[in-house]
């Protein structure tokens, strides 16, 4: 076979050319603008040129992936690509989403200090914390987060490791196996510190669940502390090995009272414990308020997701080919409906959600700095509540969607999907878990209902960032499709929102009404009510502030474009509600449904010549990507060759012993 002869697959090139507006442009829109996008360029123009991170075409051990994660985070310090995550919060967050696109678990080495760790140490410590928040920014130290027990997970309030304050020192027990710290990120090896979350027992009396920052190991030596044992919970799929995810057992561990993170409490010399909260859910929200940053990066990775499978999907299914008309050529097999809807959507929901994410982050940026400030006002308290409210749903929505655009871009790919050269299963099973932590999917999106009961049964009928502002709307039934379809989908949303708010409300009084206490009566309504509600109001909210994103838009082919983008992800994410539309009233007959299903086929049709050049400005360089299937030079077929050769077998390593049982066999036989 000559290696110039033509490549069996289509251009990708020749569906570049069928797209309507400027890539470089549209590139500029997605990847954050022009600032963050030559910050990230110049990352990833450093990285490239660095063999360290090339990524090797098999999978490595264990001890293998750890030490090149541990490499390259030390690479990555040296680089000084940025010296205060704070101060430089745009190149922060440029080098967090190369980090990202590159390796998870790279990205999990270094946000496992910078932000869960030191965002728990600096919005629950004071300035006795100052001295170690330094050292932290400085990678003096290495951080990890202890909160899940061997038994408690989602329920935090009842984890069972205990600090006690006796004779002017904490001492840190692990009472049973059910109370070991496990899954910790970066502790496994690496880290130094901890923040650990205990329950505070002074006097004999438990005080409730509290953060603590401790030392785990000597910084020197790097050995564990005594009173600590620590371990790795072993081999995980995906990029998750890189991860030292680990446990940790406390056998009377002793340290200094300045542990205790205490901002709105404290220890006394004279042995007592004394706080400002003005309640319990005051002194939750402080202790574990932290958890809102995690959940809002996660939605990140959700987009991430969708982006990885849309690139791979989209770019091997407009070169890969099978059947054609009858005396016709092959085709494309993105030219098939049935495969266009396994792989737009997801395309779809990278961009809007992508939207939405950077207006999220923008308004947390301004709330953390409001929190940080000390402000303690009523306004502040209603956008706390609101960010919780909406990441505790955004947060699952965008990883459901994730995890389940890569399970669909491995099929939708074939055969060929499975190989380990395409990536996708490695990246679903490196997205897995996402659905996982910073508060399990189902359970984080009940809390998302339950913020919108208590604003509803409170009267509060709108909300600092606007995403409540529908309670004050009057829902309408249908009354006939008008407008453009972003419009009509906003309507029923707004109307479903109503209607399963009501519904919950009802449904939770009536059994109420029954003798029913309120947990068990809050548990029956989750299917039915309480969770499509929170899904709903996620999905919304996604909608409305992606086209407010794309509204804003210059550039008026690039607008048109994205328009039609965010029409697509508004209808598909619409299309699973219908049967509580049709059942809840909302609309009869045939007219809403077939519109709605009409319109997201002729949206994809219409995307069909965009989305190659779609994914071209939201998609990771070639190095990155590392997917044979989804290179953007669209040769496929010989990437994949090159693989192949690399591995050509003549005689295989056991080949003596094969021979020696087939001879055996044959012997056997003849007797
Ligand atoms: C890769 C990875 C990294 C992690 N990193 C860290 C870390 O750095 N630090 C840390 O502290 N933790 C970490 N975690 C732990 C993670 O935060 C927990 O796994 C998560 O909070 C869920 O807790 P759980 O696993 O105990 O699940 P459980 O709480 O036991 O839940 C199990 C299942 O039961 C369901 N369920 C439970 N209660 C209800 C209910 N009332 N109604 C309906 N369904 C219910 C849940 O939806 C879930 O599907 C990590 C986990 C993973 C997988």
């Amino acid at each position: 076979m000559a290696s110039s002869s033509p490549s069996p697959g289509a251009s990708l090139d020749e569906w570049r050319k069928n797209a309507t507006f400027d890539g470089g442009k549209m590139r500029v829109i997605l990847q954050g603008g022009r600032e963050k996008l030559s910050l990230k360029d110049e990352i990833w123009q450093t990285l490239e040129k660095d063999t360290l991170f090339k990524k090797p075409n098999r999978q490595l051990s264990l001890d293998e992936v750890r030490l090149l994660t541990h490499q390259r985070w030390k690479k990555v310090i040296e680089y000084g690509f940025v010296c205060d995550p704070y101060a430089e919060y745009e190149k922060f967050s440029a080098l967090l989403e190369v980090l990202e696109e590159f390796d998870t678990a790279l990205q999990a080495r270094v946000t496992l200090h910078s932000n869960v760790f030191m965002g728990a140490l600096t919005s629950m410590g004071t300035e006795k914390h100052a001295k170690l928040i330094e050292k932290g920014n400085r990678n003096e130290i290495v951080g990890c987060f202890a909160l899940t027990e061997l038994s408690h997970g989602s329920n935090t309030q009842n984890i069972q490791t205990i600090a006690s304050y006796e004779n002017g020192k904490l001492v840190f027990k692990t009472p049973h196996i059910g109370a070991m710290k496990v899954w910790s990120g970066n502790l496994a090896q690496s880290a130094t510190h901890a923040v650990v979350f205990a329950q505070l027992n002074v006097g004999g009396k438990c005080e409730g669940v509290h953060g603590f920052v401790i030392q785990v190991r000597d910084e020197k030596t790097h050995r564990t502390l005594p009173g600590i044992r620590i371990g790795d919970m072993g081999e995980k799929p995906g990029q998750w090995n890189g991860v030292e995810n680990g446990w940790m057992i406390f056998e009377n561990y002793s340290c200094s009272p300045d542990a205790l993170l205490n901002r709105g409490c404290e220890l006394t010399d004279d042995g007592r414990y004394v706080h400002s909260f003005k309640s319990d859910r005051d002194k939750k929200s402080v202790s574990l308020g932290a958890l809102s940053i995690g959940r809002i990066g996660i939605v990140g990775k959700g987009v991430n997701a969708c982006r990885v499978a849309a690139t791979i999907g989209i770019r091997y299914s407009a070169v890969r080919k099978q059947f054609g008309p009858p005396n016709g050529e092959e085709l494309p097999i993105l030219s098939y409906p049935l495969q266009r809807r396994r792989l737009l959507p997801a395309l779809s929901a990278a961009i809007s959600i992508g939207f939405f994410q950077t207006k999220m982050v923008d308004l947390f940026a301004q709330y953390m700095a409001r929190v940080l400030s000390g402000e303690k006002s009523d306004e502040l308290g209603e956008l706390s509540k609101e960010v919780h409210g909406l990441s505790s749903c955004c947060k699952p929505r965008s990883t459901w969607l994730g995890v389940n655009a890569l399970a669909e871009a491995r099929a939708a790919c074939g055969g060929h999907g499975f190989l380990y050269i395409s990536r996708l299963n490695e990246l679903r099973d490196t997205y897995d878990p996402s659905q996982t932590f910073e508060g399990e999917n189902n359970i984080l999106v009940q809390q998302a209902s339950n913020y919108l009961l208590s604003q509803k049964k409170q009267g509060v009928l709108s909300s600092p960032m606007g995403s409540t502002d529908f309670l004050q709307s009057r829902p309408c039934t249908f009354t006939g499709w008008k407008g453009d379809s972003i419009e009509n989908v906003i309507s029923a949303y707004e109307w479903l929102l109503h209607h399963t708010l009501n519904k919950t409300e009802k449904a939770l009084e009536e059994r109420k009404r029954r003798g029913e206490d309120a947990f068990t009566a809050r548990n029956e309504t989750q299917i039915d009510t309480a969770h499509p509600l929170a899904i709903a109001y996620a999905e919304l909210t996604m909608i409305k502030w992606a086209i407010e994103g794309v509204e804003e838009i210059e550039d008026e082919k690039c607008r048109c474009v994205l328009r039609r983008v965010i029409g697509l992800f508004a209808l598909s994410q619409l299309q699973p509600h219908l049967d509580l539309l049709y059942i809840g009233g909302y609309c009869s007959g045939p007219e809403f449904g077939t519109r709605v299903k009409e319109e997201q086929l002729s949206l994809e049709l219409s995307l069909s010549p965009e989305c190659v050049s779609l994914v071209d400005a939201l998609a990771p360089p070639d190095f990155a990507l590392a997917s044979a299937l989804g290179a953007s030079d669209g040769r496929a077929y010989e990437h994949m060759v090159e693989d192949f050769r690399s591995r050509e077998i003549d005689r295989a390593p056991f080949a003596d012993d094969l021979v020696r049982v087939i001879q055996a066999n044959k012997d056997k036989a003849k007797l």
